[in-house]
């Protein structure tokens, strides 16, 4: 609990009226709560004693009818700013969360999967808030009502009754504490089992094309009932474990009303006390059970939100590998690229995927870059997006080595357009402009024009006011390609690369784009990732890589007067032409 108040006291701080108000409605309700019964009990003294007079009754029965009245308006207001305040840290904690997320680097990414990083921004963080509001209400309220209800009993009614008939409770409440101390350790590995299951679904749901085009329908469904299961059998240990030892609570409340009931009957025998006091008394160990297990209920939500908690607490502590040095530097421009001897291993990989990798970029050049799938190129490429370090070597731009820059600034001078295009459920023009938001309606024209996408615009239903369905649903494979071009010219780039983006073209719009980066990008670096050598032919530098390493590296013309992958590769081009 210590933990939650630490974790959310930042929130306590700012929230700190609501919350005073919230505990003066609870203290309120708490007394209103024991009252009736205390009415009761008086009212029934006065029957017994023959003391019932109109006035009396009057009051008894006004005070009846108002204090279930003024009981419900007071905890119609705290319900109101209870929810209210819970919806506030909800929003408060996601906000942080997902600010957290954005500053997360690809290697983050790679080691947490995404149905365990949506499960810890929802249901993890709705057992927090949830667990915020129920402490207070549970303890206070609770607390409160067993407090005065003891004190009630002990000082009006009577104190040896009081600690003959409380006393066993304690050993209820260890009972229930033991129960919970265990569960804990359950919460914990259900919520894992949780996060499986939603990032089946999710994976389902986004490769459901797929899975129907192989009609594997049934087999995903099979895996999606395995987990489901696995959610449902730990979830069912965990209520059969609480039911197993419920009971026992159960049964040693039952002595506390034993208790009360024989010594109270001993207690009237000896005038000690009267059947009023009596009522009141057994009344109070009923009021008492209601609290007693919601006290518990809280521990259980306490319970939840430690293991969210620390889930929560998992994610913020990571800290980026790749992230700005204290000052850096920020870049608009550059003159030259080196490699640096760059080896590059993924985080979660056993072998190198690029070594002994030397190579200069110059502003202006077209660098063209092939090689068998799987030889590197794209892991190559996205090294200048600074996604991960290099693992050996550097990366130097202008005798600077790409750590000293502003990642955010160098990621502005690179537009990427990866293989697989990620189109937003938006307009074909918020699709492009997410490359650049400020651009202008000449700019978004230009960019349209140079990835040759404006003769897609008349298949269109809508023109560019067209909705892209989910993931680029609506288009098709060159028409996403296309416009992915277009979102990364629009923002005018210093350095364009385009990963194997012409491959869903046919060879007359390949030969149009090269031509208008040609005629537009003049001055500017464009790297081009390609099968197809017509696409990188008129390339200043060529590089081919070979299973991580370049192995050959010159100009088309230089690269056909040697025996090696290139020249057999470009001759079987040409033959199948
Ligand atoms: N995130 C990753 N984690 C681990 N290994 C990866 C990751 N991405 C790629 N690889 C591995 O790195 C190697 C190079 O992949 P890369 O995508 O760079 O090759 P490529 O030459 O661009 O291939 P293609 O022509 O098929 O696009 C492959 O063996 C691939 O399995």
């Amino acid at each position: 609990m210590i933990n939650i108040i630490r974790k959310t006291g930042w929130f306590l701080k700012k929230e700190w009226k609501s919350y005073t108000m919230m505990f003066i409605y609870l203290i309120i309700i708490a007394v209103l709560a024991l009252t009736p019964a205390y009415v009761l009990g008086i009212a029934i003294d006065v029957i017994v004693s023959k003391g019932l007079t109109w006035m009396s009754l009057s009051f008894i029965v006004g005070a009846l009818i108002l204090i279930p009245i003024f009981r419900y308006l007071i905890s119609f207001i705290y319900n109101y700013t209870s929810a209210k305040t819970a919806q506030k840290l909800a929003f408060e904690f996601r906000k942080i969360y997902l600010k957290k997320l954005f500053e997360m680097d690809a290697e983050f990414y790679e080691r947490f999967q995404k149905g365990d990083l949506i499960s810890r921004a929802t249901a993890d963080l709705d057992m927090i808030t949830m667990a915020a509001t129920s402490v207070l209400e549970g303890i206070i309220f609770n607390i409160g009502i067993i407090m005065f209800a003891i004190g009630v009993m002990t000082f009006t009614i009577s104190w040896e009754l009081t600690l003959i008939s409380v006393t066993v409770m304690p050993i209820g409440i260890t009972i229930l504490n033991m129960i919970r101390v265990r569960k804990r350790g359950y919460i914990k590995i259900h919520r894992e089992i949780y996060a499986n299951m939603t990032e089946k679904i999710l994976e389902s749901v986004e490769g459901q094309k797929t899975i129907r085009a192989y009609v594997q329908e049934a087999n995903d469904l099979k895996q999606q009932h395995k987990t489901i299961d696995e959610d449902i059998k730990s979830w069912r240990y965990i209520i059969n474990y609480e039911n197993r030892l419920a009971p026992l609570f159960e049964s040693v409340y039952a002595i506390a009303y034993i208790l009360a009931f024989v010594f109270g009957a001993l207690f009237i025998i000896y005038q000690k006390m009267t059947l009023g006091e009596l009522i009141i008394f057994i009344s109070y160990i009923g009021i008492l059970y209601g609290p007693i297990i919601s006290i518990s209920g809280v521990f259980q939500h306490i319970n939840n939100a430690t293991v969210a908690i620390d889930r929560f607490d998992e994610i913020m502590k990571v800290d980026p590998k790749v992230k700005n040095e204290d000052i850096p530097e920020p870049i608009i421009d550059f003159k030259k690229i080196e490699f640096k001897n760059v080896a590059f291993k993924y985080p979660l990989d056993e072998r190198y995927t690029l070594e002994d990798i030397n190579l200069v970029i110059r502003k202006g050049e077209t660098i063209g870059v092939v090689g068998p799938t799987g030889s590197g190129k794209t892991t190559l490429v996205r090294q200048l997006l600074r996604e991960f370090n290099v693992t050996e070597g550097d990366i130097v731009i202008d005798n600077k080595s790409i750590k000293r820059y502003n990642i955010k600034s160098l990621r502005k001078i690179v537009g990427y357009v990866p293989q697989t295009h990620m189109l937003f459920r938006r307009k074909v023009t918020e699709n492009i402009m997410i490359g650049n938001p400020d651009a202008s309606i000449d700019q978004l024209n230009l960019a349209i024009k140079i990835a040759d996408f404006e003769k897609d615009i008349g298949f269109l239903t809508n023109g560019l006011q067209t909705r892209v369905g989910e993931g680029g649903t609506t288009l098709s494979g060159g028409q996403k390609q296309r416009l992915s071009i277009a979102r990364a010219i629009i923002r005018d780039p210093e350095i364009l690369i385009l990963d194997d983006s012409l491959s869903a073209v046919d060879a007359n719009t390949e030969e149009t784009i090269l031509k208008q980066l040609k005629t537009y990008r003049s001055g500017n670096t464009n790297i081009i990732v390609a099968h197809r050598f017509s696409a990188i032919r008129e390339a200043n530098q060529i590089i081919v890589m070979d299973k991580g390493r370049i192995s050959e590296i010159g100009t088309h013309e230089e690269l056909i007067q040697k025996d090696g992958w290139y020249k057999a590769q470009y001759d079987q081009q040409m033959k199948m032409k």
